[in-house]
């Protein structure tokens, strides 16, 4: 057992109006450093997660490669993980870039896509785990997934309700791998262990785009990426913006499609002023 990189004692926004300027803050420093971020992401995702990146200014590089990985990945900076279309040919390259992010403190991002879908997927999740990524996201049913097979709970969960049953399941989690655990669904939850920050934004319909959640993964890299000593409040100001960009982007979708494009412009021309009115972070516990 390890505590996160996060220390308790630091001072955390606590108040919407501190978390609006906390967003706004490492939005724009997205922008103004581009940060080169390595995607292993699935292969149905790449074309979103890598217009998502280039919306928000980051500069993505899906390098997928076993032969350019010690090359590339020192360079980067911040690698992001998504075994949604694992394969025994892909495995190898995943965890030797996690390995060496690790290595060379980078930090990097785990998107355990399906976790518990096959005893092949779930044994590579708990293996990157053991190599420490700084954030884990996932929807309530893969971190629960990964919770129960990583920590040892079994809760009855038939008899839980999924989110709060999630919670505990992201708090086990991020107590047993030191990662800041992210749950995302129609409010998204962010966890060191310790505390507990809620993100409200999204609508519903972000659902109904494949990959959204692959996306935000990839949003939360390049925000930890320009804020490395913070990766909580980095990973909850980018779920807000992200669910933000899918609330204006909803105003004028007639469907997933016209949302798919709104929201990568609504990402692109993201402002403070629409960040401080729309933002709805709080700390839960
Ligand atoms: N009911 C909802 N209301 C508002 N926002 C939502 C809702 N469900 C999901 N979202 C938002 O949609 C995005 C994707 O989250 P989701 O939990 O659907 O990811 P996922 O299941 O990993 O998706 P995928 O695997 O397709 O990439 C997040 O930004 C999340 O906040
Ligand atoms: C549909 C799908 N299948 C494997 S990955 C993926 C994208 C959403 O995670
Ligand atoms: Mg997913």
């Amino acid at each position: 057992m390890e505590s996160s990189s996060h220390s308790s004692k630091e001072e955390i926004a606590k108040t919407e109006e501190e978390w609006s300027k906390k967003a706004w803050e490492i939005l724009s420093k997205v922008r103004e450093n581009s940060p080169l971020i390595q995607c292993i992401t699935n292969l149905v995702s790449m074309d979103l997660v890598a217009n998502t990146l280039l919306a928000v200014g980051a500069s993505p590089a899906m390098i997928i490669s076993s032969q350019e990985i010690p090359d590339f990945t020192p360079q980067v900076n911040a690698l992001y993980v998504n075994v949604g279309t694992l394969s025994s040919s892909l495995l190898p390259a995943i965890n030797s870039a996690a390995q060496i992010a690790g290595k060379f403190r980078i930090p990097w991002v785990f998107d355990p896509v399906a976790a518990g879908s096959s005893g092949f997927r779930l044994r590579a999740c708990l293996d990157l785990l053991l190599l420490k990524p700084t954030v884990v996201r996932g929807n309530g049913s893969e971190i629960i997934a990964l919770s129960r097979a990583s920590c040892g709970t079994t809760k009855g969960a038939d008899s839980l309700h999924e989110s709060k049953d999630a919670l505990e399941a992201a708090k086990s989690l991020a107590q047993a791998t030191g990662a800041v655990v992210a749950v995302t669904g129609a409010v998204d939850i962010v966890t060191d262990g310790k505390q507990v920050i809620g993100a409200h934004n999204g609508v519903q319909m972000m659902q109904k785009i494949t990959a959204t959640g692959c996306s935000v993964t990839a949003l939360i890299a390049a925000f930890v990426a320009v804020d490395p000593s913070h990766p909580f409040e980095a990973t909850a100001a980018a779920l807000s913006v992200f669910g933000i960009a899918g609330e204006l982007g909803m105003q004028a979708a007639k469907g997933p499609g016209s949302l798919r494009v709104n929201l990568i412009d609504s990402l692109y021309g993201l402002d403070q002023a629409s960040i401080h009115h729309h933002a709805k972070i709080s700390l839960l516990s």
